[in-house]
């Protein structure tokens, strides 16, 4: 199996430095299910209940993307296989009460699948088939389109509302996607928007009434990016993102350490015990 060490070698993904320990293959396809179509794949993420973003999860994205892009794949559908979830973001166990390596491993793995997503060669449509807070949001928002379920879900950062600090590349994907004025204020409001909104932004750049549909209009519009020529297709996002993308390359060690200072704080840990608590509360 190729680890993200030796594809950080060649120059596919040249800004991927950080060596994590991955899990096997095995282990990690019970995570994400992998179903190869015609020129592309459907990447979905089957981690019930919520597809809630574990260091394991995490590895599990980052194989897949590492297995596709060996295998001269040339666009995905992200989605999830969990009802009415993309996806609940950032596993919220993994940063309560943590052990530094088990924390350090998590946010390394993040920025890894964060720069693998982002910069990907592939075509990419997030097909979010449910809630997409933070994390989850920010998944959505490392692809080139997005086609939203609608309905009752919810998109969008809300680091805030946990009381923690969304860090400056999730900002960067944000303001990429929909601009500075409505991150700025997005952002600081933890705002988790309705579909109607979330398109009325620029968050999503389409609504579908049912799965049914939802899977015709993401396989055409995966169809669309895919008959534009790739090398400029992937230079052209590539001007968009690159900036983001170099600066977290340059500063993964520093956003590592700030990450896990700011995590282990009393006031941190305290409010996640709470979210934690407010979230089994509700059961
Ligand atoms: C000084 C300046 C420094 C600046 C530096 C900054 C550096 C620090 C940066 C730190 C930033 C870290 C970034 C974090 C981003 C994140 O992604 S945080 C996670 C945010 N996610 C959420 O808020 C979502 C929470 N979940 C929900 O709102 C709901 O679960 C749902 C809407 C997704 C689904 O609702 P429903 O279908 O009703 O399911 P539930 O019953 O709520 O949940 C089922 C089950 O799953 C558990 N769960 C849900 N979400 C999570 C999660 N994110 N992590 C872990 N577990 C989760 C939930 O507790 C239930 O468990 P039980 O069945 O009760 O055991």
């Amino acid at each position: 199996m190729m680890s993200v060490t030796s594809i950080a070698r060649n120059k596919v993904l040249p800004f991927l430095r950080k060596s994590t320990k991955m899990q096997s293959t095995a282990s990690l396809s019970s995570l994400v299910k992998l179903e190869e179509k015609q020129g592309y794949a459907v990447v979905s993420m089957q981690k019930t209940p919520v597809n809630s973003l574990s260091l394991e999860m995490i590895q599990a994205l980052s194989q897949s993307l590492i297995e596709l892009e060996k295998n001269k794949c040339k666009g995905i559908i992200l989605t999830s296989a969990c009802p009415g979830i993309f996806s609940a973001g950032l596993d919220i166990r993994e940063m309560y009460q943590p052990t530094d390596d088990r924390l350090n491993q998590f946010w390394s793995s993040l920025q890894t699948l964060w720069l693998q997503l982002y910069g990907s060669k592939m075509a990419t449509v997030a097909l979010i088939n449910g809630h997409a807070p933070a994390g989850g949001c920010l998944l959505a928002m490392c692809c080139d389109s997005r086609i939203m379920l609608n309905g009752k879900s919810k998109i969008g950062l809300n680091e805030t509302k946990l009381g923690i600090v969304a860090p400056s590349w999730f900002k960067d994907t944000f303001v990429n996607t929909i601009g500075v004025r409505q991150s700025e204020r997005a952002l600081q409001l933890g705002s988790l928007f309705s579909p109607e909104e979330a398109l009325k932004i620029g968050l999503v750049d389409k609504l579908v009434p049912d799965m049914e549909t939802a899977t015709a209009v993401a396989e055409a519009e995966l169809k669309e990016f895919l008959q534009i020529p790739g090398m400029a297709r992937y230079l052209s996002k590539m001007k968009i993102r690159e900036a983001a993308i170099k600066d977290l390359s340059e500063t993964r060690e520093a956003d590592l350490n700030q990450f896990v200072n700011f995590a282990k704080t009393d006031a941190v840990q305290k409010g996640l015990g709470l979210y934690l608590q407010s979230l089994a509360k509700k059961n």
